[in-house]
């Protein structure tokens, strides 16, 4: 660009236009200088005063009417410090004296810092007497960072956690480190005086026992552990939309992958309800890239999870699977609920335009996500309920669905999901234009996608229903022999909820695996608390009192076992599953089936009839009688250690559910 001598600016070759460019030129003003004046000017004088204006002060919380609590006649700046306080203690180790100071904000930004500070004093009685003395613990700064939202936690793991990806979605990738699943042999619970008589201990029960002093010897090293980073993050949240028995808990962590994904997966307060939050009923300590320590008694390998239910706290040691803390959570409510009359459930659960509610058992992989959104139905939830007199209710806010050959044309509303705000775990995607190839296994099978709630366009928000209609029972069965669908008498749903069968096959590339059984009590023993059979008796009189229908799906194979034949089409158990909402199969003929006396429907609309029958669609029939005889057998096996015990008041349901089983 060059002046010439006229004052016009000209752009090209000297200004001749010879490269068929219109010249652009500039009027000359009055005091010869000449300016673009087609923008306003910006109101800024340096940088650093343009970036100020970038930000404008979030709102002040809305205002508090007429709200009851401990927080009403507090000043904005008093509440802010009670929450500080209420965090410290928090973060208190349990055996130093005072500490930790705690301060709003990132480290890496003092500006954003708000000055106020709270140091927690301890008041406590204690096991050890505290030390006084200080130490560099004591000296150090812990910053929380306090219920970020997703774009600040975006910033936060893009820029500290390696493995965090923007995809072409819009949603972050992230990496759960060396562990891709939960790890059920690291969980223990504390075994105390109440939760002695309370809890199922012993063969078959996820709690494995550990005393109240490992307990604390491990949740002061996470303690220590947390105060030790530059930065915490901390959320707190609600779980279950059913406001009588609604349950705060509060999750302090060292990854922004973690409180967002907590952020998606509990309810989300309003910034109102976060004013008046107050002392949580439960609170996690998740540390989790810090190892347990062998040395400690109870520990078996450098992971541990730990549940004190008398303290309300749980600790988390040596896994970063997010999907700990959700299932954690959800063992606290199958403990704190069924205490109060209220079933919680491993289940999914929509509802139809008009009204009608379905449930969807079934342990991991078999569909109760995938099934539960459906674009002709409202959404309650896709993973756990609670069942009480006022109906049903989701425990939490958000989806954990399965990605692995997750497809927009199979699984429309699952694949718009992931999103900006969507956490995808240990998804492969294309180094370029970031693009998720979801047929990807490179890092793990268990890819997972956990996104909001209202992610989903037909969601129910606030996400709980009436009583269920259908009680759907989800098993993957990669024998192939269980029928695509059957209905059940209520001994029937009552041995298989009981039983929780499915058997899928292990994250395989080539090569024909021997699929292996999986029983699980209530379809979800790593996550009961009580024993199976109290769950059972609460869900049968329910069913009973609602009178609603219970009914087994096959979401596995058909047409031979895991190998020969191939798993049902999506579509097709899709409408089965329509056919069981409108009605139209409690109306269809039935026949009964040898071995198992499953009640088989002779037509679906949609579905081929042949399928129905799995013995059709087997080419060799005797294979088909010997794989079906030893899934019965697997079944019979499992149940023995059942048989002694008896499911409600009536010694006539006991004995319904111990004939309910296969006969052979
Ligand atoms: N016929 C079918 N019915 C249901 N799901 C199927 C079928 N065929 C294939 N699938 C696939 O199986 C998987 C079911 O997983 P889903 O996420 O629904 O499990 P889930 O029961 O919610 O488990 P979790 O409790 O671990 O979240 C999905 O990846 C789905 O695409
Ligand atoms: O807990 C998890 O990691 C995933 C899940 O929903 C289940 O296994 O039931
Ligand atoms: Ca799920
Ligand atoms: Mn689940």
């Amino acid at each position: 660009m060059a002046a010439n001598g006229n004052g016009r600016v000209s752009i090209g070759n000297g200004g001749t236009g010879r490269n068929g460019l219109p010249k652009i030129q500039t009027e000359k003003r009055a005091n010869g200088i000449c300016i673009d004046d087609s923008t306003p000017p910006v109101n800024a004088q340096t940088i650093d005063e343009l970036h100020s204006l970038q930000k404008k002060k979030s709102a002040p919380t809305t205002p508090l009417k007429g709200i009851q609590g401990p927080f009403v006649a507090l000043s904005e700046e008093e509440r802010h410090k009670q929450q500080l306080q209420s965090i410290s203690a928090s973060l208190a180790s349990l055996t130093r004296e005072t500490g930790p100071k705690v301060v709003k904000g990132d480290p890496a930004r003092p500006s954003e810092t708000p000055r106020l500070v709270s140091q927690h004093h301890q008041q406590q009685h204690h096991l050890i007497s505290p030390t006084i003395s200080v130490s560099d613990s004591s000296l150090k700064f812990t910053h929380v960072l306090y219920n970020l939202s997703p774009a600040e936690l975006y910033e936060q793991a893009i820029q500290y956690e390696k493995g965090s990806f923007i995809t072409s979605s819009g949603a972050l990738a992230t990496l759960s480190g060396a562990k891709t699943g939960r790890s059920p042999k690291d969980k223990r619970v504390v075994r105390d005086e109440t939760t002695e008589d309370d809890l199922w201990w012993g063969k078959g029960s996820p709690n494995i026992e550990m005393d109240e002093h490992t307990f604390m010897v491990n949740r002061e090293r996470a303690v220590d552990y947390l105060n030790s980073l530059d930065k915490v993050f901390v959320n707190d949240q609600f779980l279950n939309w059913d406001p009588e028995h609604r349950i705060k808990v509060r999750i302090v962590s060292a990854r922004a992958y973690h409180s967002l994904f907590m952020h998606n997966m509990c309810i989300r307060p309003t910034p109102e309800e976060l004013e008046n939050f107050g002392t949580p009923d439960f609170t996690i300590y998740n540390a989790g890239q810090f190892p347990c320590n062998r040395y400690t008694h109870y520990m078996t390998s450098s992971t541990s999870i730990d549940l004190n239910l008398g303290r309300r706290e749980m600790v988390i040691l040596g896994t970063q699977y997010a999907g700990e803390m959700k299932k954690g959570l959800f063992s606290v409510m199958h403990y704190l609920m069924p205490k109060r009359q209220i079933l919680s459930l491993h289940s999914g659960c929509n509802m139809g335009k008009d009204g009608d509610v379905a449930l969807f058992f079934g342990l991991s992989g078999t569909g109760k996500t995938t099934l539960s959104t459906d674009h002709n139905r409202y959404l309650i939830g896709d993973d756990e309920h609670c069942w009480s007199d006022n109906g049903v209710s989701n425990i939490e806010g958000g989806c954990y669905a399965k990605c692995i050959d997750l497809s927009r044309e199979k699984e429309p509303d699952i694949w718009n999901a992931i999103k900006f705000g969507t956490v995808l775990e240990n998804v492969v995607f294309d180094e370029h234009t970031r693009e998720v190839d979801f047929s990807d296994k490179s890092v793990t099978e268990n890819t997972r996608a956990a996104y909001p709630i209202e992610y989903i366009p037909n969601a129910k928000i606030p996400c709980v229903a009436t009583h269920p209609k259908n009680v759907i029972l989800l098993a993957c069965d990669a024998f192939g022999v269980l029928p695509p669908v059957s209905k059940l008498s209520l001994a029937q749903t009552m041995y298989h909820f009981i039983s929780g069968y499915t058997a899928l096959v292990a994250g395989t590339e080539d090569g024909i695996k021997e699929p292996t059984a999986t029983f699980s009590a209530c379809f979800g023993a790593a996550f009961i608390m009580l024993h199976p059979t109290k769950y059972a008796a609460m869900l049968a009189a329910k069913m009973q009192q609602h009178g609603a229908t219970g009914w087994l799906v096959n979401t596995g194979w058909s047409g031979g076992r895991y190998g020969s034949g191939s798993r049902i089409k999506l579509a097709y158990t899709r409408k089965i599953i329509d056919a069981i909402h409108s009605g139209s199969l409690l109306e269809a003929n039935f026949k009964k089936t040898e071995v198992f006396g499953l009640e088989i429907p002779t037509e679906v609309e949609g579905v081929p009839s042949e399928i129905l029958e799995p013995m059709n669609t087997w080419a060799d029939k005797k294979a088909y009688k010997e794989t079906l005889l030893k899934l019965a057998g697997l079944f019979k096996n499992n149940f023995e250690g059942f048989v002694a015990h008896k499911i409600g008041k009536d010694d006539k349901l006991t004995d319904e559910i111990l004939a309910a089983g296969p006969i052979f």
